[in-house]
């Protein structure tokens, strides 16, 4: 089958290439076919958008990457990396201010590492001007010898114990600095953390996990190092560089002047190069990103990668991610190569230039051996900081570009609080409205899961929500817990719109055992203890009562660590009656006045799913019950089934009344489907 998908190709050599899609009965042997007709396509200017599938494989990209190496000058170039760098994002002031308010609070350590760093500077500035001194000393012949050996003895003793006072600061500055680098990454990953959780779900939706671990880990990362580290040697560079000038000047302007001569072109470049590298660095940590939502995606499910044998195509899937990086990667070890190939040579131009006026001046007269001597260090020195300050400057463009990306998480205000809003005081009687309703997801607007739908659920009743798959019964469960907001209308619970009762105090009162419970990598303890508002108020009784009620004790007690026993990432090591009964005790064990069940589809043996139905059974009394109906047992047992079609509650009664009902909607959904018995 051939479908036209979208790559350039030109105008003329269109009929060829529809032609080759015809005949040719592989996309492999398509490509290798086409690289004849990409020939003659190679001198035309005139493209036209077309693409190419076949057998529902993509091959627009191949034909695309072909068409560009066959357009290029030399067909044996090798390859290119084919990758758009983003239009790199300005450095505006508002972000670099932002970027170090970030280091407020290492203020003091900061600063003590500054103190730190002048002095170790300045001791090791103060190297090339005593270095030329003691050549002097050597030089001058005229002294006689114990003099000179006295004047030689007092500078080096001098010399030593500055040196060791430079070790001691440098020895400061870098642990401070690194102190403080490490506390403000940890503070900037706590607060994008507890940024990330704040989010409403349908901001979850949109996002994958390993691009949001990637702004936790990677990204906080690049920026604390920045404030730190980076900043640190910046800091070091500058004062180097003003301090090295300075001295040059000062034993010769004329010399100083031929020795910086490169100075400001290499500034200029180090510009470019800084600007192109944030292009990069962004679009780097994105592609990254991508790849590590692929891991993670995988890793976490690797049951079902194994299930279905999938582990080569995971492998290649994930190669294939990566190799943005590796491209991106390319790009940056170019540009990389030139500059500080660049910056290298000019640094060596400076010594060869100060080497050869400095040489004649010396023979003139004009500079002593000594200070030509430190002359051509200062220089050295300048070399090595001016290129230190332009890989400040990148990382600082780096940082920005990381910093950037936290902020858009950080500056975002979750369209649903976590907390804030009305907070009765007494709890609530357990009585649900929900009133012309319309809603779609965030994620899928286009999609109207509810129009106009009412249900009233009063306290202490049990409804049965039954309909197709699909229909947006669990949607109801969500819409209840906030999780989502409807577009129109209003839940309301005791006859208060949701909206403005405080979310946790909604949720506190509603205990919810889902279709598939996840349960967390922690002692089953924990996780029933995860349910509770203070868990170091539940006793070991409280807990063994609601474990009873949950039917979860008589297994835990078979457990050799019982309820200390972990239960592996989302409770691998449980089946999947004991991880409902443990997410059931979960519920309970904050005594809700709403319980909100999803019937598990799968079906449990008759053991397991006759411990969950007791359980759950058990659980029910007393409280209002929404309850997503997959069995026939909790269809007649519940005080009203409604029956949701089409975003609407279409019909409503109990079991007997719409059984009898003529032509009714549940009647239909019987006939269809298969309520597990
Ligand atoms: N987070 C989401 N983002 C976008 N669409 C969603 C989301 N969750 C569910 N949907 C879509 O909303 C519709 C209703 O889903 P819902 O899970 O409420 O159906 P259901 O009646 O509970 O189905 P089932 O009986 O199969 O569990 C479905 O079409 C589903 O694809």
């Amino acid at each position: 089958m051939l479908i036209i998908y979208s790559v350039l190709i030109s105008k003329s050599s269109l009929p060829t290439l529809v032609n080759y899609a015809k005949n040719v009965p592989t996309t492999k042997y398509f490509v290798r076919s086409f690289k004849g007709s990409a020939e003659k396509v190679r001198k035309t200017q005139n493209y036209q958008p077309v693409s190419v599938r076949e057998s529902g494989e993509p091959i627009g990209n191949k034909i695309l990457e072909m068409f560009r190496r066959y357009n290029s000058k030399s067909p044996k170039s090798p390859e290119k990396p084919e990758v758009n760098v983003r239009k790199a994002p300005k450095l505006r002031k508002t972000d670099l201010s932002r970027l170090f308010a970030l280091a407020k609070p290492e203020k003091w350590r900061l600063t003590s590492a500054i103190g730190f760093l002048l002095v170790s500077s300045t001791v090791s500035m103060a190297v090339p001007f005593s270095l030329g001194k003691i050549l002097d000393i050597i030089y001058t012949k005229a002294e006689d010898f114990d003099k000179a050996k006295a004047k030689l003895n007092k500078v080096c003793g001098i010399l030593l114990s500055v040196f060791v006072l430079g070790g001691l600061c440098n020895f400061g500055r870098v642990y401070c600095m690194s102190i403080a680098g490490y506390r403000m990454t940890q503070a900037l990953r706590t607060k994008v953390f507890e940024s990330i959780v704040k989010q409403e779900q349908g901001w979850f939706d949109k996002r994958p996990t390993g691009e949001l671990i990637n702004r936790l880990s990677s990204d906080t990362q690049v920026v604390g190092q920045a404030l730190s580290q980076n900043i640190s040697d910046g800091l070091r560079s500058t004062v180097m560089v003003i301090a090295g000038t300075s001295m040059m000047f000062y034993m010769s302007p004329k010399l100083a002047l031929v020795g910086l001569a490169i100075v400001p072109p290499v500034a200029g470049a180090a510009v470019i190069y800084g600007r192109y590298v944030r292009g990069i660095s962004r679009k780097l940590q994105d592609s990254l990103a991508d790849a590590t939502k692929v891991a993670e995606e995988k890793i976490s499910n690797m049951r079902t990668v194994k299930a279905f044998a999938q582990e080569p195509r995971e492998i290649e899937n994930y190669i294939h991610s990566i190799k943005n990086v590796l491209n991106l990667g390319y790009l940056e070890a170019k540009a990389r190569a030139v500059f500080y190939g660049m910056t290298g040579f000019s640094g060596h131009v400076i010594i060869i230039s100060v080497l050869y006026y400095g040489g004649v001046m010396v023979t003139s007269n004009e500079l002593s051996i000594g200070h030509l001597s430190s002359f051509l260090l200062y220089a050295a020195y300048i070399g090595v900081s001016v290129g230190g300050l332009s890989s400040f400057y990148s990382e600082l463009n780096k940082s920005v570009g990381a910093a950037q990306r936290i902020w858009e998480i950080m500056d975002r205000t979750p369209a649903i609080p976590v907390t804030g809003g009305i907070r009765p005081v007494t709890d609530p009687e357990g009585h649900i409205e929900y009133k012309n309703i319309k809603f779609s997801y965030p994620s899928r607007k286009d999609i109207q899961i509810f129009k106009d739908l009412e249900l009233d659920i009063a306290p202490g009743k049990m409804v049965a929500v039954v309909g197709p798959s699909g229909s947006g019964k669990s949607t109801l469960a969500a819409l209840l817990l906030r999780l989502y907001d409807p577009e129109d209308g209003a839940v309301y619970l005791d006859g208060h719109n949701i909206q403005d009762l405080d979310p946790s105090w909604v949720r506190r009162h509603i205990g919810t055992v889902s279709q598939e419970p996840i349960l967390f990598s922690s002692s089953i303890k924990d996780n029933i203890l995860y349910g509770a508002d203070n868990p170091e108020t539940i006793t070991q009784d409280e807990l063994i009562q609601v474990s009873k009620e949950a039917n979860v004790h008589e297994f835990v007690q078979q457990l050799p660590e019982g309820f200390d026993t972990v239960v592996g990432e989302r409770g691998v090591m449980l089946s999947g009656g004991q991880k409902q009964r443990v997410a059931i005790a979960r519920a309970l064990i904050k005594n809700p006045k709403i319980l909100l069940l999803d019937e598990a589809t799968s079906a449990l043996d008759a053991q397991s799913e006759r411990l969950v139905q007791d359980a759950l059974e058990k659980i029910m009394k007393g409280r209002t019950v929404l309850t997503i109906a997959h069995r026939l047992s909790t269809i007649q047992n519940a005080d009203t089934i409604a029956v949701l079609r089409d975003g609407q509650i279409v019909e409503k009664g109990n079991y007997q009344e719409l059984l009898h009902k003529e032509n009714g909607a549940f009647r239909e959904l019987m006939k269809h489907q298969a309520f597990q018995s």
